[in-house]
């Protein structure tokens, strides 16, 4: 095992200037397996609904299971060969009618209608970043146009769902929240432009909001969209969380917890009912742990705790990752009754 030593403890206030009026209690960490399903999607709502009855909350999504890769894909194909139009009408399709079912499945009538026209919107930009690539030829930074395609579908669909059950759920940027570097494919987040403009951001929030971002993207600061790397959703979501000083951060997967190998390879990887925070950083940073390997840095600087909890058995408690000091009991929304 590694035994990467964490970073000492870094007070979140001195990333930004800018003051915190309210905190959320916690961040909510939805991954593609969890918006990915209708049926795991009708849980992600009622999660929500149980959430946010303890206060305030961010949430944080990603693509839907497996579209990030299916637009890698059909990117490389695209570029590999000779910009056959017929992928990308092929990509498109396939990405209309995938999400065009889930929201069928999720939203009431005059949302689907809203939803369709977000949808044509997002597929018709990624028809134009083809033909970018068809006329300047590829470039990593294309690439993450084309990626970040999927956060950029799958957010409204949340969002627009949250509406339908009677929540304030404003419409929300991440290329305007996260600042990067222009390390395409997996960017460096600049903390100091990115806590200020989410500070401001939340700040400016309704007290009853629910925001939902797009995990995974973020911008320069000209404007050109940029990603955090494959699962980056995880670290954007620790982010948010050590910069509006969160209670704590649950992600939401769709395992029961963190094992002490991948318990989909290995039948003898075991759960782990709770992890300290030094010993689950040094194997998140060496990929043990099925996250992006920045995830807990943030949490490791601001000292918040993290669950790792299924979406397929919401009621159980997962993995608590906990920081030197820090008392189960703080995890919020609480963690619930033992299964
Ligand atoms: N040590 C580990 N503990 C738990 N899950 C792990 C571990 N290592 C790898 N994984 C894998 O991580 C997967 C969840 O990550 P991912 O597929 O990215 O989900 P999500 O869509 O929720 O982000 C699990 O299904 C599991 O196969
Ligand atoms: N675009 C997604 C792809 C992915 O892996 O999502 P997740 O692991 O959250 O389902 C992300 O990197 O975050």
């Amino acid at each position: 095992m590694s035994t990467a030593a964490s970073p000492s403890p870094i007070s979140p206030s001195s990333w930004s200037n800018v003051p915190l009026a309210a905190r959320p209690v916690a961040v909510l960490k939805f991954g593609g397996s969890s918006v990915g399903s209708p049926e795991t999607f009708s849980t992600v709502v009622d999660v929500v609904s149980e959430s946010v009855k303890h206060g305030p909350i961010v949430v944080i999504a990603s693509a839907l299971a497996r579209v990030t890769r299916l637009l890698s894909g059909a990117l490389e194909n695209f570029t590999t060969h000779h910009h056959d139009e017929g992928v990308v009408d092929e990509l498109v399709d396939t990405l209309r009618r995938r999400h065009l079912d889930h929201a069928e499945a999720a939203l009431r009538s005059d949302s689907l209608e809203a939803y369709r026209l977000i949808l044509d919107d997002h597929l018709s930009r990624l028809r134009t970043v083809f033909g970018r690539v068809r006329e300047e030829g590829f470039s990593p930074a294309l690439r993450d146009s084309v990626l970040a395609a999927g956060e950029q579908m799958s957010v409204p669909i949340l969002t627009l769902a949250l509406q339908d059950a009677g929540y304030l759920a404003p419409h929300c940027d991440a290329t305007q929240l996260v600042v990067t570097d222009d390390a395409f494919g997996g960017a460096n987040v600049q903390l100091t432009d990115s806590a200020d403009r989410i500070r401001r951001w939340y700040g400016g929030l309704d007290e009853k909001a629910i925001p939902v971002v797009a995990g995974f993207i973020g911008a320069t600061r000209a404007g050109t969209i940029t990603t955090l790397g494959f699962e980056g959703s995880d670290y954007s979501a620790a982010l948010f969380a050590a910069i509006l000083e969160a209670g704590a951060l649950t992600r939401y997967t769709d395992v029961n917890g963190l094992y002490t190998s991948d318990p989909n390879t290995d039948a003898n990887a075991e759960r782990l009912d709770r992890i300290d925070m030094e010993e689950a950083y040094a194997r998140t940073e060496s990929g043990a742990l099925g996250m992006h390997p920045k995830t807990l840095r943030p949490l490791v600087h601001a000292g918040i705790p993290m669950q790792v909890r299924s979406i397929l058995r919401p009621q159980a408690r997962g993995t608590c990752i906990l920081p030197t000091g820090v008392d189960l009991s703080v995890i919020v929304p609480p963690v619930p009754a033992a299964d």
